[in-house]
């Protein structure tokens, strides 16, 4: 696990996505900027269609369109990218310096494609001259290193469990040892102790380095709570709060996060604050978002200026609310009345 010493891994500055449709264009990943250190869990959480996904294919250089990526700039290790329509990520780029876990990865396996088969063609996707041999002999070394049985290569996906399976295809997307691994939901299929072994398997591997850090996506924040560092919280295709995951939990600093958080998760007792039961409206099209905060049709904060105005970022780049309030209450927490 990183600290605030530990050098930055990903910087990501600028990013605006759309998915070009027939009534115009959906900004699903729209100026978000973060920056993940060397072994840090950085958890992303947000309603369905914030845009977490469409950010893990922006960050991964896997959009395709219908979605384009139209600004931004990636600097991994040093390695600096400018994104914009005709951006050619170097080879190494996917799958050695940032590979991506795939949302419902384990269940698109071919069913009739043993797991070293599966094995050969990933390695050979990055890869094109490599062996197979070395290939399966890399796979079956990690699974050694991992605890994992060297058996799974011969069998097939239906002869594995869920669990098992989301284990495998979690080793393979990281054979390469990518420096940043993007795991989009990768518990969410799973029983609570598949999810508990899957995310400590993730630790073994940060902890060993085969991978440099996670970004962590899902809905599902009690999971995030065993497994981030920091936390930051789309709302409408941007970040709205980031921060480290028990600070974001305890002293939230945006309406939005405060509301989600509390809901789900429950801060610490001596800080226990009076819980939302849900937040009111629903989330905003993307085609047309509101004007000024996006969430100030839904926030009980909002003044007029979060009508017309977009919110400054309040804080930090490793710690921030995009919220007017937080920017006029510097330090001071969100309490949200049921
Ligand atoms: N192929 C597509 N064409 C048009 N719009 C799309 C497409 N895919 C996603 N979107 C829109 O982009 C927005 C962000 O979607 P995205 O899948 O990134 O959200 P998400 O937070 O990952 O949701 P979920 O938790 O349900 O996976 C949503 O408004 C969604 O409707």
């Amino acid at each position: 696990m990183s600290d605030a010493t530990s050098e930055v891994l990903l910087r990501a500055r600028g990013l605006r996505a759309a998915y070009s449709v027939d009534a115009g264009e959906v900004v699903a990943v729209d100026d978000v900027s973060l920056e993940v250190r060397k072994g840090e869990v950085l958890g992303v959480a947000g309603e369905s269609g914030c845009g977490k996904s469409t950010l893990a294919a922006v960050l991964s250089l896997t959009a395709r369109p219908p979605l384009f990526v139209q600004a931004g700039e990636l600097e991994v290790e040093g390695r600096r990218l400018d994104l914009g329509p005709d951006t050619s990520p170097p080879r190494t780029w996917r799958g050695e310096v940032v590979s991506l876990l795939p949302q419902g990865a384990m269940n698109s396996l071919n069913p009739t494609v043993r797991i070293r088969d599966f094995v050969v063609d990933i390695v050979r996707a990055h890869q094109p001259k490599a062996k197979r041999d070395e290939a399966i002999d890399r796979a079956r070394e990690r699974l050694e290193q991992l605890d994992l049985p060297r058996r799974v290569l011969d069998c097939y996906p239906h002869q594995l469990s869920g669990g098992m399976k989301q284990r495998v295809v979690t080793v393979v997307s990281a054979l390469l040892d990518p420096r940043l691994l993007i795991a989009d939901e990768p518990t969410s299929a799973l029983d609570v102790s598949s999810q508990r072994v899957l995310i400590e398997m993730l630790k073994e591997m940060l902890a060993r380095d085969i991978i440099g850090s996670v970004i962590f996506v899902t809905h599902d924040l009690p999971v995030l709570n065993t497994i981030a560092d920091r936390i930051a919280i789309m709302y409408a295709g941007q970040i709205a709060e980031v921060g480290a995951t028990r600070e974001v939990i305890d002293r939230p600093r945006h309406p939005y996060s405060a509301a989600l958080l509390s809901s789900v998760l429950v801060p610490e007792p001596a800080i226990r604050r009076r819980r939302v039961t849900g937040i009111p409206g629903s989330p905003p099209s993307l085609l047309n978002p509101p004007s000024g905060c996006r969430f100030h049709p839904r926030c009980s904060l909002a003044s007029e200026t979060c009508r017309t105005e977009a919110p400054p970022r309040a804080g930090d780049e490793r710690r921030y609310s995009r919220c007017w309030w937080a920017s006029r209450h510097p330090d001071q927490t969100v309490e949200v009345t049921a």
